[in-house]
């Protein structure tokens, strides 16, 4: 079926209690006897978030939010080794302010969402999670790591010639504490799970095999409170950061765009596209 966004979906009955639906880069599975959703990114080769991927995304979650079904969702990684690499760099280089701007908004769509979303949102995160991964971790209810020092986790940026804009740095800041964020955002730390845990970023790290059966013990013990209630209290917690990009939505687009279309930070993002590229060769 094509959905209103033009994104093409598949749907399928793999039993009497569970419901797949698959994008090209969004697959979920929905188990109606738990009403948990396992949400998996799977965009090879390091499911960095281009523009379709954050429709995708945003539009899954709008389909689950208003299934009477679904309380929960786990958001992890259909990609060995990597929850997320974070924004897809190519999205942000050379291309025009229009694009520029669409693919800001989308990822502003997408974050409104998960942030604002009135289900639990567990991160199973099972790999390396920099930047826009680390966002997407941060905004949900509760994050579980894999236990691998090889994976890392943290806002990046810096270390690109960016700067991670207030939404991002806002959530971070409480998640972490100010003075944290502060040094973690100026310095562009990344973290591994056993330092992530140390500093609150992560909530808990388990063995590798053990990252969706955690999330879902976790999950059981979050549906033990009355839904209204937990939903009314997280509602209270995040609305002024909500609000708060609503209310400057256009100026950080415009902010971003300008900031983006600057020749020395194109040249910025050119070198550190390079270096990865090099790393990888
Ligand atoms: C005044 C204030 C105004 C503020 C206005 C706002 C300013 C802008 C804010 C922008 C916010 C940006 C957020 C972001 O998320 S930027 C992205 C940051 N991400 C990273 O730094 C991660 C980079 N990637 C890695 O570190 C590794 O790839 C990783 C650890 C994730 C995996 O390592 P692995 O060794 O497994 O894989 P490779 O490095 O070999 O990568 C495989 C291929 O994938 C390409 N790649 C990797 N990451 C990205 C990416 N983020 N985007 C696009 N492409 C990516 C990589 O180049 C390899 O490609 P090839 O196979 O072609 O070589």
């Amino acid at each position: 079926t094509l959905s209103p966004y033009g994104v093409h979906q598949k749907h399928g009955q793999i039993s009497n209690q569970r419901r797949q639906f698959s994008n090209t880069y969004i697959s979920v599975e929905m188990d109606d006897a738990t009403g948990v959703a396992v949400m998996k990114m799977k965009r090879p080769p390091v499911n960095s978030l281009n523009l379709e991927l954050l429709t995708e995304f945003a539009i899954s979650l709008e389909k689950l939010e208003i299934d009477r079904g679904c309380r929960g969702v786990i958001l992890t990684s259909a990609i060995p080794k990597i929850f997320s690499a974070g924004l897809d760099i190519t999205e942000m280089c050379g291309k025009n302010a229009d694009h520029y701007g669409e693919f800001w908004r989308a990822l502003q769509e997408m974050w409104l969402k998960l942030y604002g979303s009135n289900m639990v949102t567990i991160a199973a995160i099972n790999g390396s999670s920099p930047a826009g991964g680390c966002l997407l971790a941060v905004s949900c209810d509760y994050r579980i790591m894999a236990d691998n020092k090889k994976y890392t986790i943290g806002l990046n940026e810096t270390q690109l010639g960016i700067v991670a804009p207030f939404w991002f740095k806002d959530i971070m800041t409480d998640t972490i504490g100010h003075r944290a964020t502060e040094r973690s955002l100026e310095l562009g730390m990344l973290y591994s799970p056993t330092d992530a845990l140390k500093i609150g970023l992560v909530d808990e790290v388990v063995a590798e095999d053990k990252v969706l059966s955690t999330a879902s013990a976790v999950m059981a013990q979050w549906f033990a409170v009355p839904d209204h209630a937990r939903q009314l209290t997280k509602s209270m917690m995040r609305k002024p950061n909500l609000d708060r990009l609503v209310t400057h939505r256009e100026a950080d687009i415009k902010n971003f765009v300008s900031f983006i279309s600057r020749d020395s930070i194109q040249k910025s993002l050119q070198i550190y596209m390079e270096m990865l590229k090099k790393k990888g060769s």
